[in-house]
């Protein structure tokens, strides 16, 4: 049978790869633990304060927008450092792009649960 045949086997091998290159990204990234321990915060907050089901759609998507854009800045970090270890401009200018990525992903995340958290906090402690 060719490559191009449908196997179970593989497509749960490709499925471990995945799971690697995020370990990896938790391992090797000290920004992407931040992320991580910041989305961990989230998902506690959301059960505490009880949020909806759009609210949590919401948490839920930018966090793996975060996570998804932390993974790709690390892929072209990567290969940026694979294709020229020694210093260049492009490279520069891949890497610092690719960590804006990062960036803009975080502000929208943190405005995102700013919006969501901050009423539900003050009620929460005005409750009290
Ligand atoms: N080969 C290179 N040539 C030119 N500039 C580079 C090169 N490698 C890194 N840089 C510059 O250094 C910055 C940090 O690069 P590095 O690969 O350490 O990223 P990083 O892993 O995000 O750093 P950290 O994890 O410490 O935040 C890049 O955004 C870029 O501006």
């Amino acid at each position: 049978m060719g490559k191009n045949h449908f196997s179970i086997r593989r497509r749960l091998g490709s499925f471990k790869y995945a799971i690697n290159g995020l370990l990896l990204l938790i391992r090797e990234e000290h920004n992407s633990r931040i992320h991580f321990f910041a989305g961990i915060m989230a998902i506690l907050l959301g059960w505490l304060l009880e949020i909806n089901s759009v609210e949590w759609m919401i948490i839920c998507g930018v966090i793996g927008f975060v996570f998804a854009m932390e993974l790709i800045n690390s892929a072209i970090e990567n290969l940026c450092d694979l294709v020229s270890p020694e210093k260049n401009d492009l490279v520069k200018k891949a890497k610092d792009q690719a960590a804006g990525a990062v960036l803009v992903s975080a502000i929208v995340a943190l405005v995102c649960g700013l919006f969501i958290f901050i009423p539900k906090l003050l009620v929460f402690f005005r409750g009290q």
